[in-house]
């Protein structure tokens, strides 16, 4: 079993106590990218939940399965092989610090940046097969991306249909990152009663457009509905989950809605791995409601026009589970009758 380095820090990871089991996420929407109105599923998908898997969305198992490989051999590697590659400051090897800011996890993981289609020179892969490994992967994930935006956008009718996805894999200073996370069973929890589990990766949003994760088959993952109720996501081999980010919140004035979400580790006998491509925008994009999705609308924009990279420089000096978005709200209108109306 692996066991995580500095187990001094383990008491400040939040050990979480439910009375009864986390309610699955049965209801959870999985859409067929194949099939006739995926875009409005997409779309509906986004709207109530933030939230969905995709199926037949045409990505090769070899891919996914060589990358899984891959990665479980880098993590059972011993920590001082681990560590050459670390400490993630933001990108590289990373134990159970997740950012700057005193977040703590029982995790362990790999952050890079992603340069156009390949990992960036800043972020060199431990070996040359989890380069190989990742690179075919991201090309994957960039892809699958674009087909996600471009149905959000033909879903909300916004044009051209490459508006969106164009921010993300349209330009080749697009800022996108990938992460893979490690978590093993944590020891912390032998003994305890099974509805005892440990902060595997705290609840947040993610900040990007989107995020597409994939996972093996060990639980974990969780999503907050609207109503606030945190529901269990049965993992899905087959599947890629799909994350509203705050950008994506943001550029669709809030009628699309980021998702909380985190990761519980439990007592059982496997690890979870996860694999997670997002998309964000180069530094210099302007992220601002759509005017075409404020149009012809009585809609104000709920937010004011800021760069991803003035939201980015904010995001690195936020804790995990902050609302990111607070600061760049509108400002309440003053006139006495004008009512804000959510698109
Ligand atoms: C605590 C933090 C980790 C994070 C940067 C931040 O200051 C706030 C956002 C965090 C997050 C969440 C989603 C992704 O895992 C991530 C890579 C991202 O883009 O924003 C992480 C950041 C990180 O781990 O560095
Ligand atoms: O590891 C997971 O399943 C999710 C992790 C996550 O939300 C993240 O890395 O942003
Ligand atoms: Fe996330």
């Amino acid at each position: 079993m692996v066991v995580l380095a500095k187990p001094a820090a383990l008491e400040q990871i939040a050990l979480l106590r439910t009375p009864e089991a986390w309610e699955s996420f049965s209801g959870a929407p999985a859409v067929d990218l194949s099939g006739p109105g995926a875009a409005a599923d997409v779309v509906r998908a986004c709207e109530r939940y933030g939230f969905f898997s995709v199926v037949n969305h045409g990505v090769p198992a070899g891919v996914v399965d060589r990358l899984e490989a891959e990665a479980v051999r880098f993590f059972a590697s011993s920590q001082a092989d681990k560590d050459a590659s670390g400490p993630a400051d933001p990108f590289g090897y990373g134990s159970k610090r997740i950012g700057r800011n005193g977040d703590m996890g029982w995790v362990e993981y790999l952050l890079l940046a992603i340069e156009r289609d390949a990992l960036s020179k800043a972020s060199p892969a431990p070996t040359s097969a989890l380069r190989d490994a990742i690179n075919d992967y991201v090309g994957a994930m960039r892809g699958l991306a674009r087909t996600v935006l471009e149905m959000v956008a033909e879903g909300l009718g916004v044009s051209p249909r490459g508006a969106l996805a164009d921010m993300v894999t349209g330009d080749a200073a697009s800022d996108q990152v990938f992460r893979v996370n490690h978590y093993p069973p944590c020891p912390l929890l032998q003994g305890l009663p099974p509805n005892c589990s440990v902060t595997g990766f705290g609840e947040h949003t993610d900040p990007q457009l989107v995020s597409i994760l994939h996972s093996n088959g060990t639980p974990g993952l969780q999503v907050a509905l609207h109503d606030g109720r945190w529901v269990s996501v049965p993992p899905n081999r087959d599947a890629f989950f799909v994350n509203v980010g705050d950008s994506l919140q943001v550029l669709t004035n809030g009628r699309l809605r980021s998702v909380r979400h985190r990761v519980v580790a439990g007592n059982g006998l496997k690890s979870r791995m996860s694999m997670i491509y997002f998309g964000g925008p180069p530094l210099a994009q302007r992220i601002a409601p759509l005017p075409q999705l404020l149009a012809g609308t009585q809609s104000l924009p709920l937010y004011r026009d800021f760069t991803w990279g003035e939201y980015k420089k904010a995001a690195y000096r936020s804790r995990l589970g902050d609302n990111r978005l607070a600061p760049f709200e509108a400002p309440p209108v003053a006139t006495p009758h004008a009512d804000r109306h959510r698109s």
